[in-house]
């Protein structure tokens, strides 16, 4: 089958299929990061304004509709599936979305799901997490010090974020800590963070501050390549690259002193764009084919218009033809302007 772009959705163009759908750079695309509400507990300084305008609720797509757009997905060989948001757990009845995704699981059309937490709610949903099948989650967490952890969430308690890793490890779910780089906050802990992780069975990824929507504070000086975190970890531990691979944009190695992993999330030093096989939905239904580019599709429409799958099988054919080949991030020092206006709590990161 011939994948070019633009080759698909026009009225009178072939039948969509069901085939797994191919971009146009040859990169399959398995999984699906959905970003289930842009509200959240927290404001992260590096994510969002302290004062945000979200969407109203009725702009949302019923959590059917979710459901309804996943299984499109599904259906057209997307394998993993990561809640997110904002926070994915501050969205109502979000459970309830869980445990019908988790048929997927049952019947074998999914690999993986998952989701993606500052952990504020994990105590509360972490056993129903756990039953609907979610195997392993990822926790933001970008420093041990409760007194920092205050100042870079604005909003967040630190102890009931602790309460929530111990309570999904108790329900049997793998947990991995996110945590993002920044300059001048959390690089003197970075060793700690690994000590901690590791010490707890927990994986550990590093992340470099990526530059999407105003925030009130200047990202830029914040930034902080892990390729200089990289040098300075080899002068305590012994990393060395393993082949571990999640599906996600990480590389890892291996920390020869603790056992552990260690995952980097490099799109500034060394874009792992070439190996993308993902895609986000929003939670009104927008398509984003890329994290760092504006192009977007709007899948609300076919999915509104007709009951059966086909025209939104179409759509979803139509967009993946626009995946671009990457994103165009740069740190922006002369102009302190974000690369994409969007905020990164729109698409979930
Ligand atoms: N530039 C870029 N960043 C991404 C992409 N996917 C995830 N990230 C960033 O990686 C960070 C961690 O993402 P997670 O939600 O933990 O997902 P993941 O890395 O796929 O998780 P695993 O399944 O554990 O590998 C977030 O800050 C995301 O914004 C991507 O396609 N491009
Ligand atoms: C947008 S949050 C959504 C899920 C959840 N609220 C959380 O914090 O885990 C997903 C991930 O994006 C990361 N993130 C947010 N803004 C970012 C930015 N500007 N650059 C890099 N990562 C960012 C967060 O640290 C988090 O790990
Ligand atoms: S990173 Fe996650 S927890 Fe922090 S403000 Fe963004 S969406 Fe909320
Ligand atoms: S920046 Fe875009 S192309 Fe690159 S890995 Fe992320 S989503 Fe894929």
């Amino acid at each position: 089958m011939n994948y070019s772009p633009g080759s698909f959705g026009k009225a009178a163009g072939p039948a969509p299929t069901n085939a797994p759908i191919v971009d146009p750079f040859g990169r399959s695309i398995s999984y699906l990061r959905v970003s289930v509400t842009d509200r959240c507990d927290f404001r992260c300084t590096y994510c969002m304004a302290e004062n945000m305008n979200f969407l109203p609720k009725k702009d949302l797509l019923t959590l059917e509709e979710l459901d309804r757009l996943c299984s499109a997905f599904i259906a057209k060989g997307v394998r993993k599936l990561r809640l997110t948001g904002g926070e994915p757990l501050v969205r109502k009845n979000i459970m309830f979305l869980m445990r019908n995704l988790a048929r997927h699981l049952d019947g074998g059309g999914l690999d993986e799901l998952t989701l993606t937490t500052n952990g504020s709610q994990l105590a509360r949903f972490a056993g129903e997490l756990a039953d609907c099948g979610v195997r392993r989650i990822n926790v933001s967490l970008d420093t041990l010090d409760p007194r920092k952890f205050a100042e870079i969430t604005r909003w967040g308690d630190f102890a009931k974020v602790m309460e929530g890793i111990d309570a999904a490890r108790k329900a049997g779910i793998r947990v991995k800590i996110n945590a993002v780089a920044l300059k001048d906050f959390n690089e003197d802990e970075i060793a700690d963070l690994l000590r901690y992780a590791h010490g707890n069975g927990m994986d550990l990824t590093l992340i470099e501050t990526m530059p999407m929507g105003e925030t009130g504070e200047d990202r830029t000086d914040r930034y902080l390549p892990l390729s200089t975190v990289r040098q300075r970890l080899e002068t305590q531990f012994t990393l060395s690259d393993i082949p571990y691979r999640t599906g996600g944009p990480a590389r890892y190695v291996e920390v020869k002193e603790t056992g552990g992993r260690l995952g980097f999330i490099t799109p500034l030093t060394h874009n792992f764009c070439e190996s993308c096989n993902r895609v986000r939905l929003t939670c009104t239904g927008t398509l984003y084919m890329c994290l760092g580019q504006e192009d977007a599709a709007d899948l609300r429409a076919a999915l509104r218009a007709s009951d059966d799958d086909t025209l939104l099988a179409a759509a979803i054919d139509e967009a993946i033809s626009r995946k671009p080949k990457g994103h165009d991030f740069v740190i922006d020092r002369d102009h302190r302007r974000p690369a994409v206006a969007r905020h990164m709590s729109v698409t979930g990161g």
